[in-house]
Order: C-alpha cells, then sequence, then structure tokens
C-alpha cells in the first residue's frame, strides 16, 4: 500500500521562529507536529528543528525509503552525530556502511537465542529482587519506580554484578546516562558548565573512566554478563573488539537498552491499569506459569505480547531516527541534496487513519493472527526500526520487558484514571513527566 499523496490542506506557516523553527513544536506535541507538517507540505518536507534545516520523511513510504535505504545515501553517523554524537560516540547505531556490517556480525554473536536464554535465566530472579524493594499505595509513581528496576537490570545482565560499583557509584551512572540521553535537543552544543551539553560532556567521561577501570577483568572472566561477552566474541577470522570498541559499544547498549524498556513498561502498565479486562488475562496466562519462566515459556504469553505491540504503537520509545545523506538522492520524487540532516519521522506512522482504524484507541486485538492490521505497510508498525539498522537488541527488549510485566502480574494489581493521559516530556526519549502515579496493591497471596 502507498501513501504518498498527503493532501496539502493548509499554506504555509508564519509563525516559526528561525533557528527554533519547529523544535518547540516538536517538543510540546511531537505527533500534532508531525501531523501538520504531512498535511501542509506532504511526506518529504524540509523544516528548521534544533538551529539546522532538516529533511522530514513523514508516512511509511518515505521511512521505508530512508531506513531501506537502496541506493546507500542516507549514513547514520552524522544524523545521529548531531543530535548526541559526542556521547555515543562509535556505538553500532552510530556505524555506517562496511564498519558497520562488521561491527553488526560480531555483535550479534552476543545476542543469539541461546544467549537470550540465559540472559533471561538471570533477569528473573534480578525482577524479583527489584521488585521486593516496591511499597504499593494509591499514586505509587511507576516510572521511577521502573527506571531503577531497569537501572538494576542493566547492572546484573550488561556489567555482570553490582560488585562492580556501590550505590553511589551507581546512581552517578544512571545520572551520567540521563544527561547523555538528554543533550539530544539542546539549543547549546558546547559544552559550557550548567548547560545540557555540558553536563553529557562529564557523563560521558565519568562511563567511560568507570568501563576501561574494569575491562582487564572482564577479558580475564568467564563471565555471561554482556560486558564479559563482549570481551571475548570473535569472528570468523579472528577480529575482535578492541578495549575501546568495547567501551563505545557498552556504553551505547546501556542507553539503547535501558530508557526504551522502562518507557515500554510505563506505558503497558498505564494501559492495563486503564484496561482492567486487558490486564485480568495479561494475569490469567501469566498465572499459568512459574515465577521465573524460560525464554520459551515467555513465549506462551499471547495476550500480553499484543499488549506490548500495541502500547509501541501507541508511545514508539524512539519516535524519529536521524540520518545524514552522504549524495544527493530522490524519496518519493523529491530531490534531497547531498549533506542534509533528515529526520525520519516514523511515530506518525503509527497513528494515521490512512493505516489504522481509530488509531487513538488502545486495541491490542489489532495485531492478533486473524487480524494483522499492522501488515497493512510494511512499515506501518516499525518501533524497532527497519533496515541494515533494525534494533539488534528487540528479542531482548521482549524478554526484559516480559519478565517485568509477569513478575508484576503475578504480585500486583493497579488501576489507572480512564482519563489520564501521561504528560511526556519530549527533550530525547519520551518519559511521562509526573512519574505515571497508578494505584498499586499486592495480590492476595502474592510475596509482601
Ligand atoms: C522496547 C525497546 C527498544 C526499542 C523500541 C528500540 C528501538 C530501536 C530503534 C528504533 C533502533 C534503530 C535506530 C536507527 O535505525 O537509527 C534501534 C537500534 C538499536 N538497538 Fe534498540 N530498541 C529497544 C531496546 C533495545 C535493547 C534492549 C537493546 C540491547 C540490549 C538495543 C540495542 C540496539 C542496538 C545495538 C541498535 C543499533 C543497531 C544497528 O545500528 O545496527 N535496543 N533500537
Amino acid at each position: 500500500m502507498a501513501v504518498t499523496n498527503a493532501p496539502r490542506t493548509r499554506g504555509p506557516r508564519r509563525w516559526d521562529v528561525p533557528l527554533v523553527g519547529r523544535t518547540l513544536a516538536y517538543v510540546r506535541d511531537p505527533l500534532a507536529m508531525m501531523r501538520d507538517q504531512y498535511d501542509r507540505s506532504g511526506p518529504v518536507s524540509d523544516i528548521t528543528f534544533i538551529g539546522r534545516t532538516w529533511t522530514a520523511l513523514l508516512g511509511p513510504d518515505a521511512c521505508e525509503a530512508a531506513l531501506r535505504n537502496g541506493d546507500k545515501a542516507f549514513a547514520s553517523e552524522d544524523g545521529w552525530g548531531y543530535l548526541v554524537g559526542p556521547f555515543f560516540h562509535r556505538g553500532l547505531m552510530l556505524l555506517d556502511f562496511a564498519e558497520h556490517h562488521q561491527h553488526r556480525r560480531l555483535m550479534q554473536e552476543a545476542f543469539t537465542r541461546d544467549r537470550l536464554r540465559g540472559y533471561t535465566a538471570r533477569l528473573g530472579p534480578a525482577v524479583t529482587a527489584g521488585l521486593d524493594a516496591w511499597r504499593p499505595g494509591d499514586d505509587f509513581l511507576a516510572y521511577p519506580a521502573l527506571k531503577q528496576l531497569t537501572l538494576d537490570l542493566a547492572t546484573q545482565i550488561f556489567m555482570g554484578g553490582a560488585d562492580l560499583a556501590d550505590d553511589a557509584e551507581l546512581d552517578r551512572l544512571n545520572r551520567a546516562f540521563i544527561d547523555c540521553v538528554q543533550a539530544a535537543t539542546a539549543f547549546i552544543r558546547v559544552p559550557l558548565p550548567g548547560t545540557r551539553w555540558g553536563r553529557a560532556t562529564k557523563g560521558r567521561k565519568l562511563l567511560e573512566e568507570f568501563l576501561y577501570r574494569h575491562i582487564d577483568t572482564k577479558r580475564a572472566s568467564d563471565g555471561e554478563d554482556l560486558f564479559s561477552v563482549l570481551c571475548r566474541l570473535t569472528d570468523d577470522d579472528g577480529s575482535a573488539f578492541t578495549d575501546e570498541d568495547v567501551v563505545n559499544h557498552m556504553i551505547f547498549l546501556l542507553m539503547a537498552a535501558h530508557d526504551t524498556s522502562t518507557i515500554t513498561v510505563s506505558t503497558m502498565m498505564q494501559y492495563l491499569g486503564q484496561h482492567p479486562e486487558w490486564q485480568e488475562r495479561c494475569r490469567a496466562e501469566s498465572m499459568a506459569l512459574g515465577d521465573h519462566p524460560t525464554l520459551d515459556e515467555l513465549d506462551t504469553l499471547t495476550s500480553l505480547d499484543l499488549v506490548m505491540k500495541e502500547c509501541l504503537r501507541i508511545v514508539p520509545p524512539v519516535p524519529v531516527l536521524a540520518r545524514k545523506t552522504v549524495k544527493e538522492t530522490e524519496v518519493l520524487g523529491h530531490t534531497i541534496p547531498a549533506g542534509r540532516l533528515t529526520v525520519v519521522m516514523m511515530h506518525l506512522s503509527h497513528h494515521m487513519p490512512e493505516l489504522w482504524e481509530d488509531p487513538e484507541r488502545f486495541d491490542p486485538e489489532r495485531f492478533a493472527e486473524d487480524r494483522r492490521d499492522d501488515k497493512v505497510h510494511r512499515y506501518a508498525w516499525e518501533p524497532f526500526g527497519g533496515g541494515v539498522h533494525k534494533c539488534l537488541g528487540l528479542h531482548f527488549a521482549g524478554a526484559e520487558v516480559s519478565t517485568i510485566m509477569h513478575q508484576l502480574l503475578r504480585r500486583f494489581s493497579w488501576e489507572v484514571d480512564p482519563d489520564y493521559r501521561a504528560p511526556m516530556n519530549y527533550h530525547s526519549l519520551p518519559f511521562p513527566s509526573d512519574g505515571q502515579p497508578v494505584d498499586l496493591h499486592l495480590l492476595e497471596g502474592a510475596p509482601a
């Protein structure tokens, strides 16, 4: 299906401020901004965003063109580099073409089904320990609690245990991540003290120091944590990651895994709190399994899977992707010059009435086998991106999110006001700025 002929219903916009352009409209309400841009100017148009001209790609056909990248015109390094480059420097997502292919092939070995089985076995007890610290009640702030939980999981599964750092150091590392991610939409893009860019520069340094301090121990260990695994991986031709590669990949992976999984679980808690019939349906499936299901058992939680897909549609954790053209190219008949920053605004595709029936309605059955509404277009639903940069951790994310939700459903029940709309902060990856209150209760017979 092609969705290329967007109606141009309105004239040019008059009130954009030079340099700021569409940035504030995006941060306030990205979906409204994207819809407006698409309605006025169609699937390929230029916008001013964070002080630069970008070509905005909207709708599934335009997003597909950039992500499939048939003529290799779109590069990630300089696109993402403009937003978060100094802080996620040489992470896999910021590499391109032959070098990207080589690093991805090696890193893939850390995400095989067998490795995922091992990570899942360790996720279960780590989630139980994290949830033991939760104190349920009315207006329980789900988002910060989940953020702490996923950070604890990253410490266990990615770094191999809390013995690498004490609580104070873990807090500093957590802060450093947040600072690195939050720099994306900063207007002051030099490391001045007191600015977002300045804090992110300090954060990156702290993360590097921490990882370099532990790398020799990790290289010598036979641990199953991701840090140790990355140190040991070797290609068919015997090539391996250097210390610098391991540190760069770890910083990126921790970032890639942390905020994305947290917002996914928090969105699922919100919608299950507002739709008790779905909460019960998911709970019934979880009650049929034990406390710590294997990866294969998690695959039987079909209702939870539908809810996850629907929540990733409504609130994609990565709403837009950045690219820069390395040569002139054409998308849907529009010429994009070489050296142009490009933003792939896939969030809009998830909410287009042209693709989805009643897109603002929570309806997990859209993804059920007998409907598969997402099949209307290959790029109608693309929370994990597409093409050669498609999320390498998507199955890890599925296992982590399902493990957390499974245990939440077996231990608690919760309600959220049906009229609640999360006030989302879109300065970088989305999160609910009110901490997302839920009324959380311990289920009868669950561990207190
Ligand atoms: C629900 C959770 C997640 C979402 C929605 C998500 C989304 C994405 C998206 C959209 C991309 C593509 C970026 C681009 O094309 O520019 C991406 C890339 C990536 N993600 Fe995820 N991600 C999630 C969780 C994870 C986790 C848990 C990990 C690691 C354990 C991970 C590792 C990566 C890596 C390594 C890349 C770069 C792939 C490449 O460039 O070849 N992600 N992710």
